[in-house]
């Protein structure tokens, strides 16, 4: 039988994510058969789903309540994502119907990291400590009078002076007067796969409006610019805090909207809280999970037709035949679907629709999965 591969997608300020729920595999190593080919695939934006990221949520090894696993874009993996565990979290919540007060201790590749959903919607994660020497980032950087491996490194034919921490994962942090003036494209390209990060790095260009306002712009590493960096806000925070330029707790603008970081003393955490939301829950096609490796776009489509479709022709597509009035009100086929619809929704409860929705879904994708899969009539 064909495998229904099931998905969900989240984003956290608009860093979105594919989630697969892993926590019952037999064997979680399997990983539903990713590969870092079939990540791109999944998270390219024209000829995949489109995402930042694939998240997978699987059994724990080390006492925790679950794992989490990421993949970037490009295939690679790293240890941690912000964004990402706040989207796993709603994800889990909204899978096993639990609501606030709840946390999970979810293990990562950056150690365990603990979301909790807070009363207001979002979510609050302690992110652990930072790393704040040169091997933990890791850098080349040598740690300077602050405290942080920080120093200047030449971009492009520019001297930036460029602060390093971790999360687990490995960021620059450049503060700049003017942070909407920078050539994020070109710099962050650049700093991302500078010999001074042998793991490669997230880059980060930050102005500081106060003490306790802060606005960045993010180039990922495996994944280019985002629209948020949750571990990226982190870091950020701890070298604006290091390089005292801010306070420990901040608010940290990034383009896809407000983080609040907060750098705990007596702890020495750093605690993110910001919101994750659902956006769809879907199912993969074969073709873009399959063993091929065509990525070639399909052919042209057909020019339009030389007549619009007419009133007496067997079939018709409202959509693009009726657009300027109904051209069979006797009969119309819309009408009827309408009809048809009221009919089955009436006296259905809301379980019945959703059960009836899934069903639906599940029988549509089925249909589709056995009509494309090889060998198929
Ligand atoms: N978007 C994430 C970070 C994801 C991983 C990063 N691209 C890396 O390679 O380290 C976040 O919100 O933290």
């Amino acid at each position: 039988m064909l495998q229904v591969l099931q998905f969900s997608k989240y984003q956290g300020l608009g860093n979105d994510f594919f989630l697969l729920d892993g926590r019952s595999l037999e064997d979680p190593e399997d990983l539903f058969g990713l590969t870092p080919e079939r990540v791109q695939r999944l998270c390219d934006r024209r000829f995949g789903v489109g995402g930042d990221g694939v998240i997978l949520a699987l059994p724990p090894r080390e006492g925790g309540e679950l794992r989490m696993r990421i993949f970037n874009a490009d295939g690679t993996e790293p240890e941690m994502c912000g964004n990402g565990i706040r989207c796993l979290a709603r994800f889990l919540a909204d899978s096993d119907g639990d609501e606030a007060p709840r946390s999970w201790e979810i293990e990562t590749l950056a150690g365990r990291i603990v979301p909790a959903l807070a009363e207001d919607g979002r979510i609050r994660v302690d992110m652990g400590p930072p790393f704040l020497t040169p091997e933990t980032v890791p850098t080349t950087l040598a740690v300077g009078e602050q405290g942080l491996p920080m120093g200047e490194l030449e971009v492009l034919g520019q001297r930036l002076a460029v602060a390093a921490a971790g999360m687990g994962n490995p960021h620059a942090v450049v503060p700049v007067a003017d942070v909407a003036a920078i050539d994020l494209e070109g710099l962050g390209a650049a700093l991302e796969v500078h010999g001074a990060f042998p793991a490669r790095t997230n880059v980060h260009f930050v102005q500081v409006l106060a003490p306790d306002h802060l606005v960045m712009r993010v180039w990922e590493r495996g994944a280019g610019p985002t629209l948020a960096c949750g571990t990226g806000a982190c870091a950020t925070l701890v070298a604006c805090h290091r390089l005292g330029l801010a306070a420990r707790h901040a608010r940290l603008d990034l383009p896809g909207g407000p983080l609040e970081i907060h750098w705990d003393e007596a702890s020495g955490h750093v605690f993110m809280t910001g919101p994750a939301e659902a956006v769809f829950d879907g199912v993969v096609a074969p073709s873009l999970f399959g063993e091929e490796e065509d990525m070639s776009p399909a052919p042209a489509m057909a020019p339009p037709t030389a007549s619009p479709p007419q009133a007496g022709d067997g079939a018709i597509d409202c959509a693009t035949a009726c657009v300027n009035g109904c051209l069979r009100p006797e009969a119309c086929p819309s009408a009827e679907a309408r009809a048809r619809v009221t009919a089955l929704l009436e006296g259905r409860s809301l379980d019945d629709l959703v059960a009836l929705a899934g069903e639906s879904l599940e029988s549509r994708t089925r249909g589709r999965l056995s009509r494309d899969a090889p060998g198929a009539p």
